[in-house]
């Protein structure tokens, strides 16, 4: 796999490539399970790529190896033209703040503060401008804006869900990764969130991968790959009708 020297990847045929992906763990002595068994995957740019398989069947031990979030055991994993698998931890820390954002429900929201101090902690960190006026439209898309003082604790599961696409779309990642991004929400709150996915994976040099149950959700992913006990079984794709970047 090679290593990119453009830090966008946007040069890269495509956002995500991952080959020959395996990951087993061994919860007790002499015992192995094989969750991801000889995965090939490939995201493509300006596309929403769906994950999609019975429950056990190892999707979200998926998105979490694709992300960098979880070590694979064999294989490769390319995104934005980097190796994410070959990094050490702190390096594909770093390569996540600056390329990626996770809408897992709960995940990485800090409980000690409120949602306004969890949307601007990356912008604190990062030593950036908190783009006020964008945020605040945003989050009167998504319905939260009444909830800026409230600590994360106090959210539903919706809520949080909400709290972490607004942090993830404000910090304009390259990729997006959603876990049942939906799965909290009635039918019209998760339709606005797809629909803020969508908009976002349209745009030039981005994708969205996700994780989805819901049928609804994944009739809008423009491919769809389907896992069955830790193997692709099908990968259908519907063409995306622009100029690719
Ligand atoms: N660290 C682990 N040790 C042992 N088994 C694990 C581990 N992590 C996941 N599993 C098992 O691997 C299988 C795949 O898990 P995963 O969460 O990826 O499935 P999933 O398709 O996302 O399921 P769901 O749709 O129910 O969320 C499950 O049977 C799970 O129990």
């Amino acid at each position: 796999m090679k290593h990119t020297v453009d830090p966008s990847g946007q040069g890269e045929p495509f956002p995500i490539h991952a080959s020959g992906l395996c990951k087993q763990v061994s919860p007790r002595k002499a015992e192995i399970i094989t969750l991801l068994n000889n995965v090939e995957f490939t995201a493509s740019w300006r596309a929403m790529t769906g994950i999609v398989g019975p429950s056990g069947s190892g999707k979200s031990t998926l998105l979490y190896c694709l992300a960098g979030l979880e070590p694979v055991s064999s294989g490769q994993v390319g995104v934005l033209g980097q190796c994410i698998s070959a990094m050490g931890p702190a390096v594909s820390a770093r390569f996540r703040r600056a390329h990626l954002g996770f809408v897992f429900q709960s995940y990485n929201l800090v409980p000690s503060m409120s949602v306004e101090d969890n949307l601007k902690l990356p912008f604190i960190l990062r030593k950036t401008r908190w783009p006020e006026d964008q945020a605040f439209k945003l989050l009167d898309r998504l319905g939260i804006r009444g909830l800026l003082k409230t600590n994360v604790t106090l959210l539903s599961g919706g809520e949080q869900q909400r709290v972490a696409l607004a942090r993830a779309l404000i910090s304009e990642p390259d990729i997006i990764f959603a876990d049942e991004p939906t799965g909290a929400l009635d039918q019209e709150t998760g339709d606005v969130v797809v629909n803020e996915l969508a908009a976002f994976a349209d745009r030039p040099g981005h994708a969205v991968i996700m994780v989805t149950h819901s049928p609804e959700v994944a009739s809008r992913c423009n491919t769809l790959v389907h896992l069955c006990d830790g193997r692709i079984a099908t990968v259908d794709k519907v063409p995306v009708p622009k100029a690719s970047i």
